[in-house]
């Protein structure tokens, strides 16, 4: 490029275009463009600079860490930088980067650790004396967000190390706060049965998961955590390796997936090795990095403004295809939630033949202007299914179809809804649609709620497909039709008495997972143990208004609607009353909590923010004890707002506006004037 005025647009809409992704990508968690696009940019933007210094922006993206803070929690200022990491997609820029390295080390020897790169949102944690005392977010590189209550839900990571003599009072340790697949992908699933909107990738979920207020919704997206680097003021380890295996010692969590590499050689064997492996691990990867062992040497090699010398990623290039879209077919889902699935024409990817390929939802095939016969890009992230990320508009036959998304159930010809606001259409015909009343069925026997023996979702298929069962309620006759089952095709006798045991068996199990089991539309595992510790009871929770429901902690406006109809519902109080007489649990067994005094009756409080002497759940139950009521929103009629830590500046100002008192913690165990547990 020489004309100089074309370079100046072209510098200044590139650092435009990269501060506005970065915004997207680190603030609001979406990823506008695939990371490779958006690293290729960088690079251009880079090499431009560096031809033409002069036209470089103030604060170009190149210069300096792409993230912010986010100002919903405190800040705090980092001890040692936070950096990025230089990054790249091609061997022979490695072997430059080895280049420099020996270069800067002049000729002494040296070794690198190679680490997989994790794909999720680095964390810097501070350790005194052994404890866990604050986890805080890269944020700019300079200063982070203090999320310590988040941090701390993430089961893996020890709020108290192992002693040891070679550990410092005083130190940090850096690594990847990570969902892992399996969470993810189960946490997807569960949205597109509610006909919510998907989330892209675990890293964005990781990200937007930390950014919660609510420590419990943090604890119940099931976080984790590697460690990858140890920072302190004295010189305590001489190598990167020798830190990695003290602090796997102290108990830190840290994949042991590493390897010592001696030369350049080495680490891309160790790339070579992990390329379709690294599908295999319970967490997404997009990388290794690469870091020169011996910490001195480090030193010596330094930073730039931006990242060290002494380390660099590799990326993998993405997993992406190139392929034909045959046709769509529609799903329906559990609550009637019609998914599309792309079938495509089969492509090679990441080591599996892939033949089909998810597209979300209709804002999807509308927002990529999917159209039949199109040539459309698929990539694979270790996800379950791959998804389509664009269509190759240059390659789009002639004959193309617009994508007519169906008006009408493709099981049974209902009528579709699209609810205000939602992504999903559904089919209404919770009743009659076979689809639906399918996996409810698959639903109850699954795992995670009844777990019946014997009764895998295929089985319950081929039963409601012979006309044998419709509903849970009809698995529990099963055993008064003993010889047809017998003499059905690949069961025989062994299957059918495993199956009936394990009916007799479901008996046994708990209601919270029988409430889970029955497929109540937003009421997910922990939703479920909530109502039945609340209400004890099913027909206390059949019994419940709208309004009492959603005061129930964790239970909202949505759920408590969605738990009212369904209890309206006739058929709905058949099932119950027929699982009921067939001896499954319908209320929990053991003692009721009793009752500790009356002293906060006809009084509702709202709780807000962390608590210093007892945790949520415990105020919760004190509360509730005492004869007070909960409530999940400030209103007029509410007696008490309880003001823990960090609490919400809209909240204070709200009950302020409609004077209702805001007492603390103390306040509160004052009024049951013991504290009650
Ligand atoms: N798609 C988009 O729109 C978009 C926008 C902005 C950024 N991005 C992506 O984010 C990248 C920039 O993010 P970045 O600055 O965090 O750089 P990076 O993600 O490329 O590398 C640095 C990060 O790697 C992580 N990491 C994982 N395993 C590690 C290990 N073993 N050792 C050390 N670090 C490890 C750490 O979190 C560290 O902060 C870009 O290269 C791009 O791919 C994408
Ligand atoms: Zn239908």
């Amino acid at each position: 490029m020489t004309d100089l005025f074309a370079v100046q647009d072209k510098i200044r809409a590139l650092t435009e275009r990269l501060h506005y992704l970065n915004h997207q990508y680190y603030q609001n968690d979406v990823s506008e463009v695939p990371d490779q696009e958006f690293d290729r940019m960088l690079h251009e933007l880079q090499d431009l600079e560096k031809q033409y210094p002069e036209y470089a922006q103030p604060n170009s993206p190149t210069q300096r860490v792409g993230g912010t803070i986010t100002k919903q929690f405190p800040t705090q200022e980092h001890r040692y930088p936070m950096l990025s990491l230089a990054n790249t997609y091609s061997e022979a820029d490695l072997r430059e980067f080895d280049e420099r390295v020996q270069r800067g080390l002049e000729g002494a020897e040296y070794q690198y650790v190679c680490e997989l790169k994790f794909d999720g949102v680095a964390m810097s944690l501070t350790y005194e004396n052994g404890q866990l005392t604050r986890g805080v977010t890269r944020g700019d590189g300079t200063r982070g967000d203090v999320v310590t209550n988040n941090v701390r839900t993430i089961k893996t990571l020890p709020l108290h190390l192992r002693p040891a003599s070679d550990q410092p009072a005083d130190f940090e340790v850096r690594g990847e706060v990570f969902m892992p697949l399996s969470v993810f992908n189960d946490l997807n699933a569960e949205r597109e049965q509610n006909g919510e909107p998907l989330l892209a990738n675990p890293r964005n979920a990781a990200s937007g998961t930390l950014k919660l207020q609510d420590s419990a919704l943090v604890a119940a997206r099931r976080l984790r955590f590697y460690a990858y680097s140890f920072l302190s003021s004295r010189r305590d380890f001489p190598t990167h390796s020798a830190a990695l295996e003290a602090l796997k010692r102290w108990g830190l969590p840290v994949s042991d997936t590493w390897r010592l590499c001696g030369s350049i050689e080495q680490v891309l064997e160790f790339i070579h090795h992990w390329d379709k492996r690294r599908f295999e691990l319970p967490v997404a990867t997009d990388g290794i990095v690469i870091k020169v062992d011996d910490l001195r040497q480090q030193e010596l090699l330094g930073f730039t403004a931006k990242s060290p010398r002494w380390a660099i990623a590799y990326k993998y290039p993405a997993e992406a295809g190139r392929t034909r879209l045959l046709r769509i077919e529609y799903n329906v889902g559990r609550t009637g939630a019609v998914t599309p699935v792309a079938h495509l024409e089969p492509v090679p990817l990441a080591g599996t033949v892939v033949k089909r390929a998810s597209v979300h939802n209709a804002n999807q095939i509308a927002a990529l202007d999917l159209r039949l016969g199109d040539m459309v890009f698929v990539e694979k992230g270790g996800e379950i299914i791959p998804k389509i990320t664009g269509v190759d508009l240059l390659a789009r036959p002639a004959d193309a179809q617009p994508i007519a998304y169906p008006t009408t159930c493709p099981a049974c010809a209902t009528p579709l809804v699209r609810p205000e606001g939602e992504a999903h259409y559904r089919c209404p015909n919770e009743r009659g649609c076979a689809p639906q009343l399918k996996s409810k069925l698959e639903h109850y026997v699954s795992r995670k709620a009844l777990n019946i023996d014997g009764l895998g979702a295929e089985t319950v298929g081929r039963f409601f497909d012979l006309g044998l069962v419709r509903t849970a309620a009809d698995l529990y006759d099963l055993p008064q039709r003993r010889d047809e089952l017998v003499n059905l095709d690949r069961l025989g006798e062994k299957s059918v008495q495993r199956m009936f045991a394990g009916l007799e068996t479901s008996k046994e199990v708990p209601f919270d997972r029988v409430l889970f089991g029955l497929g109540i539309r937003y009421v997910g595992e922990t939703v479920a143990e909530k109502l039945a510790a609340h209400y004890r009871t099913i027909d206390a929770i059949l019994g419940a208004s709208a309004a009492e429901l959603a005061a129930v902690p964790e239970v909202g406006g949505v759920i408590a609607d969605s738990v009212a109809l369904w209890a309206q519902d006739p058929a709905n109080r058949e099932l119950v009353a027929r699982l009921q007489a067939a001896g499954v649990q319908m209320q929990l067994t053991g003692e009721a909590p009793q009752p500790l005094s009356d002293r906060l009756n006809s009084l509702t409080f709202v709780l807000s923010g962390v608590f210093e002497q007892h945790s949520r759940e415990e105020l919760e139950q004190i509360i509730e004890r005492n004869g007070g009521k909960l409530s999940s929103s400030i209103s007029k009629k509410l007696s008490y707002l309880v003001a823990g830590d960090k609490m919400g500046p809209a909240k204070r100002e709200k009950a302020t506006a409609l004077k209702v008192p805001i007492i603390g913690e103390t306040d509160l165990l004052a009024m049951v004037s013991d504290g009650g547990l």
